[in-house]
């Protein structure tokens, strides 16, 4: 019996709507398994498609969110896409079990690990499970303090050249510049360099550096462009192949989307280009990195040296060690240059602070009799060290860590929730349920800092810490706080990122006094990273005027 061409388009029909009903399906079984978090106290709706999530990711959502803190306490229930319920946490005790009792279950996202997968390929953000372990184990002992102490004298030099230019510019008196600008340019370089063993030339006066220096700048705001359907973006790859998907996507009447395709690609092209010319090198033996920038002791160097000699079982395939590299141009270039400007900017309103900093630097870089070493830098500077800690903890560059549950479970709460049923000290968390984990607030809980929790303090770093600050075992890598996270998937370039912050510091405060801008209004735009904007622009990129003038 032959196929009429009514019946193709009927075939497709009815696969259609199965295919819609299978999604109606699991949405309400979901919906139905969530029906106990609804007693969790929390805001109402403010839509049926999107819930809270435009306010609680808005632009301005600061006050937003304090006020959530305010009424709801540390654990509150909030609405996501089609009534999905989503937990907003920074009760210690629950972050205890997210961040490391069940790691496990609660896991990044799929959202986040597979739009990653796509743009930088199989690296540490787009790895679960056994297999973001195995990469772990290959690549924290390449962040440890014996790696990150030869960086120093390149962190210096860059700086050094941005240091250069400064006084350059102040030749006449002060000057009023986007210092977020040259933080951004310095962080891509100290990464490019640090982390690459390569140079984007970024430090030169018109900052462009050529075309991959160029796809790394825009890849975030390209990124933001397209943020809101990142969500879907799991539904739609794991069903069609990576090709199709992409000639899909580049079919699309979508400019943002194609821009973002082609940045990748940018990115991952000149990241191979230098992958392979180390793995040439390699080839060649140490003697041959002389020559080089880093001189061979930047981090995917030492990744592919480690990488070497690495037992079978726990030696890594070149895709991952090459996607490390786009990956790590992301990672560590908008977080690291949005916490200079904030700390920048807080010692600008802060003169108090900025003096007795630069008190402290001074004195030591001449007792030093100039630069200062690795572990004057960590250990011998406490007022530096209490600022940064102070300004990290008040301002975290990542305010919202989200995971996803992927096991129903329980978590246990350090105060119990008044629900309408009664206090409740556990709360069940079905599968596939969304955690937002807010690090901002538990980072200014004042049931644990105490009642001055929002004010900047960096005194309160040269004391031991109150008891309620030890006893309430946060769970993360620095300080007591969560900025840098905690558990498998704490942030591993914490340490590159303190002694790119400490360094900076030290060769900028004691020839510079930095001022605010009144004439211009800085606000900070919330986001997954966020970013120092000037109300009323239309600049696109980070910025943060402040007014320079030599000591
Ligand atoms: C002030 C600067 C920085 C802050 C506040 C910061 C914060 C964070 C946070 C909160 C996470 C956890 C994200 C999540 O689990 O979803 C993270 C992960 C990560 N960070 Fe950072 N970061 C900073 C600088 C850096 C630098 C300089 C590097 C690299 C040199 C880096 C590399 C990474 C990587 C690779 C991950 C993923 C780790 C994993 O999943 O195993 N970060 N960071």
């Amino acid at each position: 019996m032959a196929i009429s061409f009514a019946d193709v388009v009927l075939a497709g029909e009815i696969l259609l709507l199965t295919g819609a009903g299978l999604v109606v399906f699991s949405i309400l079984r979901h919906r139905v398994k969530q029906l106990s978090l609804w007693k969790i106290p929390g805001p109402p709706s403010r839509s049926l498609w999107s819930g809270n999530i435009r306010q609680i990711f808005h632009a301005n959502a600061w006050s937003y969110q304090e006020e959530l803190f305010q009424q709801y306490g540390s654990v509150l229930r909030t609405t996501g896409l089609l009534g999905d319920i989503r937990l907003l946490v920074s009760d210690p005790v629950a972050c205890t079990t997210i961040l490391l009792k069940e790691q496990d279950i609660f896991e990044e996202t799929p959202w986040f690990t597979e739009t990653n997968r796509h743009a930088f390929g199989p690296s540490l953000l787009s790895a679960t499970g056994a297999a973001h372990r195995k990469q772990r184990k290959m690549l924290n002992p390449v962040f440890s303090i014996k790696h990150m102490r030869h960086l120093i004298p390149l962190f210096q030099n860059l700086t050094a050249e941005l240091r250069d230019i400064l006084y350059a510019r102040t030749e006449d008196g002060t000057t009023d510049l986007n210092m977020a600008d040259w933080f951004s340019r310095l962080a891509l370089e100290l990464i490019a360099q640090g982390g690459l063993g390569h140079t984007f030339n970024t430090m030169n006066a018109d900052g462009k550096g050529g075309e991959f220096s160029r796809a790394v700048k825009e890849f975030s705001p390209s990124l933001s462009k397209v943020a809101p359907w990142r969500p879907l973006f799991p539904l739609i790859s794991t069903i069609i192949p990576p090709k199709i998907l992409r000639f899909g996507a580049m079919c699309l009447p979508w400019p943002d989307l194609h821009n973002l395709i082609r940045i990748s690609d940018e990115i991952h092209a000149n990241a191979s280009a230098i992958f392979e010319k180390k793995k040439a090198l390699l080839n060649e033996g140490d003697a041959a990195f002389m020559d080089q920038i880093g001189e061979g002791k930047d981090i995917i160097t030492i990744l592919l040296k480690a990488n070497l000699n690495a037992s079978e079982q726990d030696r890594l395939p070149d895709e991952q060690i090459l996607s490390q590299m786009s990956m790590l141009l992301f990672a560590a270039t908008d977080t690291t240059s949005g916490a200079i400007s904030r700390i920048m900017q807080t010692l600008a309103d802060r003169q108090d602070i900025q003096e007795k900093l630069r008190e402290e630097l001074t004195e030591a870089q001449d007792k030093a009799g100039g630069r200062l070493g690795y572990d004057e830098l960590t250990y011998g500077l406490p007022y530096l060290d209490a600022v940064c800690r102070e300004i990290l903890r008040i301002h975290p560059p990542v305010p919202l860590v989200q995971r996803m549950c992927q096991a129903d479970t329980t978590i246990p709460v350090s105060t119990p929730i008044q629900t309408v049923d009664g206090p409740i000290k556990s709360i069940y968390v079905p599968k596939k349920t969304t955690v937002m984990v807010n690090v901002r607030a538990i980072n200014r809980d004042p049931s644990i800092w105490g009642p001055d929790a929002a004010e900047l303090k960096p005194e309160r770093w040269l004391s031991p810490l109150p008891e309620t600050v030890t006893q309430a075992r946060i769970p993360g890598v620095y300080s007591n706080t969560l900025t840098f996270f905690g558990g498998g998937h704490a942030c591993i370039g914490f340490k590159f990122a303190q002694l790119e912050m400490k360094v900076v510091l030290a060769e900028l405060i004691p020839h510079f006094r930095f001022y605010p801008d009144k004439k211009q209004e800085v606000f900070w735009r919330f986001g997954g990273i966020i970013t120092p904007g000037v109300r009323g622009s239309t600049v696109v990129g980070p910025q943060m005027p402040l007014i320079v003038e030599r000591v």
